[in-house]
């Protein structure tokens, strides 16, 4: 009988969460009926959505939500091979059984080269988010100029490439001066430390002085009410995040953005990734292409050892991460 590890919300998040918000605890799982597997997590994902979707979708003593890649290391499933690699959205745990209804197997064109953790980040959902965002929700044009927040992240890193692949301009700001630096090693045409800089109109004006036609909004509060007065007339808003409010113990009273929206006839529109699934397979098979041609770069912050992931998720949420956020169990 083979015993999982698994973290739960031990208490509701206030603010920021904390070490003792959460708790490890051991679970026995039963032998494998027919039909079913038994797969052990390789790479767990810490992600923004679980801060805002744990208050809503979870109640104290829950496993953590989240994806992880795992492998199938039992199998009394004849269609699912030990050995085989899987997304799933099964939590913070170290090991688990499924049907394998629930499982997203990694394309068999995934090259052994490539970490399969990429299947949490860059190619999976974090890169779809930016697929869709850019693609669908900005709808960009080659010679525009796309702004984009939490740009070194998980998300941003991946929009800002995008963007450069179909043509635009781009810039991007994020947290720390070496973020700032890697925003401009992987192609971004001007970027800025969001946190130093003296104005943050100013810096918008500076990166570009005519303005923005598409905004990838991962930040929300302030950034976006000073960015939507720089953005060009028809220009676009993908409303893709909120990572400043997520914390909040009081919600931020911010200055209201109508005005600018009515003025300039902005299109701004909220999305979630999971709505776009039909566009998973087309974007996973274009963001690998992209990856293997060199022209879509990755990095992430891979913390040891499952007993670090509450320690992961708070470091990420604190700006800790440069790209993907991963666990490697
Ligand atoms: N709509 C959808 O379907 C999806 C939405 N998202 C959203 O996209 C955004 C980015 O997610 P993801 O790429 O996974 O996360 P990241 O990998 O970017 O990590 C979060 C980053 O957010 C930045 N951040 C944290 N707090 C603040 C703050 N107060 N102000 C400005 N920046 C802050 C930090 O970077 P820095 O150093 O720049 O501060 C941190 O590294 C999130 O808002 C997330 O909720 C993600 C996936 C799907
Ligand atoms: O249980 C789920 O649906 C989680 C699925 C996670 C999966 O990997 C796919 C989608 C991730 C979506 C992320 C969305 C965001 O990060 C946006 C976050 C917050 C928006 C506001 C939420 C308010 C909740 O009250």
């Amino acid at each position: 009988m083979v015993t999982a590890k698994v973290w739960v919300l031990k208490k509701h998040f206030e603010g920021f969460p904390k070490p003792s918000d959460f708790e490890m605890k051991q679970v026995a799982l039963a032998n494998l009926k027919d039909g079913e597997l038994l797969l052990e997590s390789v790479f767990l994902s810490v992600d923004p959505y679980m801060r805002p979707y744990s208050k809503r979708d979870m109640k104290e003593g829950d496993v953590m939500i989240g994806t992880q890649v795992a492998r199938i290391v039992e199998s009394k499933n004849p269609a699912f091979a030990v050995g085989t690699f899987a997304v799933a959205n099964r939590g913070w745990r170290t090991h688990f059984i499924s049907d394998g209804k629930d499982l997203s197997l990694l394309p068999a064109s995934w090259p052994e080269s490539l970490p399969k953790s990429l299947a949490l980040g860059t190619v999976g959902m974090p890169g779809l988010t930016a697929y869709v965002g850019l693609f669908e929700i900005c709808k960009m044009k080659p010679g525009e100029t796309v702004l984009v927040n939490a740009a070194a992240g998980a998300v941003g890193s991946v929009v800002g490439q995008l963007a450069k692949i179909g043509g635009c301009k781009v810039v991007g700001c994020a947290g720390s001066d070496s973020k700032v630096a890697y925003l401009k090693s992987i192609g971004f045409d001007e970027a800025f430390n969001y946190k130093t800089v003296t104005s943050l109109d100013e810096a918008l004006r500076k990166a570009s002085p005519d303005g923005y036609d598409c905004f990838f909004d991962n930040v929300g509060g302030e950034f976006a009410s000073i960015a939507i007065n720089h953005m060009k007339k028809y220009g676009r808003i993908a409303v893709c995040g909120a990572i400043s409010q997520y914390n909040d113990s009081v919600p931020q009273k911010g200055p209201y953005i109508q005005i600018p929206m009515i003025f300039n006839e902005l299109s701004m529109k909220g999305f979630i990734v999971t709505s776009w699934n039909n566009r998973r397979e087309e974007g996973v098979k274009a963001l690998l292409k992209w990856v293997l041609e060199g022209k879509l770069k990755y990095h992430e912050q891979v913390t040891e050892r499952f007993e670090n992931m509450p320690a992961a998720f708070i470091g990420m949420l604190k700006g800790e991460n440069l790209g993907k956020a991963v666990v490697k169990a």
